[in-house]
Order: C-alpha cells, then structure tokens, then sequence
C-alpha cells in the first residue's frame, strides 16, 4: 500500500500557533470524528494541552453505530476523559458545551471567585483534525460570527477569538494532522473520514480496505447498495474481484479507480449504514490500534 503525504507546511504551521497559544486558554476542545475515534484523535493536542483539561467532542455521531457510540463514550468515562456525543449540526451545541466546560472547570472557577476575581468567560481552543465538522460547531456556537476584540494575548495573533456567549469564547484553529501515524490503518481510516487530502492517497487501497471491513461488518448494506447478491459476497471472492463487480453494477465497467471514489464517498456520507470503524476493544494495552 502507497504510504500517504499528508503533512504540508501549513499544518506544522498551525500546530507550532496551537501550542503557542495553549497558555491562553481555559480548556481544549478536541473534535474527533465519531466513526474513527481513536483515529482521529491527534497526539499532539493531548501533548501540547499538557496540563490542560481536554474535552473530547465525538462530532458526525448520526453517521456513527449508536452501539459502538456508546462503548467509547463508556470507554473515555473509564479512563477519566470528559466526553461529549454531539451532531456538529444540532442547534443546542452551545448550551451542552458551556454547561460541559463548567462542570471541567467548576474548582478552578471557584477558585477565582473566592479570590474575589471579577467573574468572565470561559476560553476556549477548538481543535481536531481537517473536516471534522469544526466550522459546522463553530457556526453554532457563535450564532452572530461576533470576534472579540481587546488588548490581551491572542487577539493579535492573526486568529480571531469568538464570542459564543457571556460564558464562553472560543479560539479556532485550522485542522492539523500530524508527521507519523500509529499504522498504515490510522492513515487509511482518516482517508476514509475526509480529513486527508483526496489528491493524497490511492484510492483502490482505501477503497478495498472500507470493503474488506462492509463485507465482513455490514454486509447487508453493502448488497443493499451496490445490488450484490449473497454469491457476490462469497468468501472464495477476493475483494479486488468484489471491488470489479462493483465497478459493473456503478455502471463503470473496469473504471476501478472512479468505482473507488464512489465507495468512498457513499461511506463518508453515511449511505453504507451508520458506521463506527473503530472499537475501544481493538487498542493494544498502549491505547493504539495497531
Ligand atoms: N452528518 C454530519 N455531517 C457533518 C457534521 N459536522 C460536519 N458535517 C459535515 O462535514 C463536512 C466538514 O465539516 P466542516 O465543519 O467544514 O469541517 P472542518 O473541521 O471545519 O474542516 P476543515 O476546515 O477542513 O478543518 C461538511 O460537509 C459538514 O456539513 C455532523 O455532525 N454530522
């Protein structure tokens, strides 16, 4: 499998502006992409947060297996990770979120109080990796795009703090990915959430692994959509062959590579069924899907 480029200047840029900018703020808000939650979770934030409370927010959860949902929710309470499930789009975001942050941040807000510090919103940095639905959040969260603007720290680094309420201000980020991933696994499970570059990656590769996984996984949805028939998806059919067959019924005779595409859109906008490629059972005692 071609190993994938995926870390331009940009993001080594945006990165090196994150941890810049992690003294500023009160908590993180990190994105991951419900259908790969332990993919798209980017070592660096956890590193760069160091202290920081982090809160884990698992976006696009009405694309994602409710069942699997609810194992990682289970999953990051066990290991002390606060944690919310939310559909980017939904409209109530700001309310959770702000209610979510204070309870995180509840003693250190005390405390201020207690020293008779005037009180003020809370700040926060929204991160995740490219098109995990951050501008959908951030569009939610603040409804009347209104930047705050005042002498301090931030507001004159060229990214915009926003006001979400009188409660919370946020600081967003471009999406960053990072040098090294886990495995070739980690790389082909953000190929397949949108957050690589589709110029970057070989699309037959990716494609065959999503169908390896919707054969075994899902495969009624599979036959639903493509008009396979239980022979189609007889195990003595490799998944090259499965893929051909595929390609037949799109209506692209041997154009395997524009059959690829289509797969993997179909998966990405949640026509293969609702779909959590990950499971917290599949990390090592490390934490890492190998
Ligand atoms: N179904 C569903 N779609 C979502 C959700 N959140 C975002 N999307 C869609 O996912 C795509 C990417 O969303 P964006 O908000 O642009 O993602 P982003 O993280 O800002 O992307 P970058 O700018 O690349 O970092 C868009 O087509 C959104 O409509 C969600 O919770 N559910």
């Amino acid at each position: 499998m071609a190993t994938i480029q995926w870390f331009p200047g940009h993001m080594a840029k945006a990165l090196r502006q994150i941890r810049e900018q992690m003294p500023l703020v009160d908590i993180v808000f990190e994105l991951v992409d419900a259908r790969v939650p332990y993919s798209s979770q980017n070592p660096e934030i956890a590193l760069a947060a160091g202290e920081k409370p982090r809160l884990l927010i698992m976006t696009k959860t009405d694309l994602a297996d409710p069942k699997r949902l609810n194992e990682w929710l289970t999953y990051f309470k066990e290991h002390h990770q606060p944690v919310l499930a939310l559909d980017s789009r939904q409209q109530n975001v700001s309310k959770i979120i702000t209610a979510k942050s204070k309870e995180i941040l509840h003693d250190k807000l005390v405390r201020e109080a207690t020293k008779g510090m005037k009180k003020r919103p809370i700040r926060a940095m929204s991160v995740g990796v490219p098109n995990v639905g951050k501008s959908t959040l951030l569009n939610h969260l603040v409804k009347k795009n209104v930047a705050v603007t005042g002498n301090r720290p931030g507001v004159t680094t060229g990214q915009q703090w926003l006001r979400s309420s009188n409660e919370l201000e946020l600081l967003d980020t471009p999406g960053v990915l990072w040098h090294k991933f886990a495995s070739q696994k980690q790389g082909t499970m953000l190929a397949l959430s949108g957050a690589i570059k589709d110029s970057l990656y070989a699309k037959d590769d990716v494609a065959l692994f999503a169908l390896n996984y919707l054969r075994h996984q899902q495969p009624d949805e599979l036959k639903k959509r493509y008009r396979l028939t239980d022979a189609d998806l007889d195990e003595n059919v490799s998944d090259p062959d499965l893929l051909l067959k595929i390609t037949e019924k799109m209506g692209f005779r041997d154009d395997y590579d524009r059959a690829s595409e289509r797969l993997i859109f179909d998966l990405r906008k949640g026509k293969l069924g609702a779909i959590t490629m990950e499971i917290p059972a599949d990390l090592n005692e490390d934490g890492v899907n190998e």
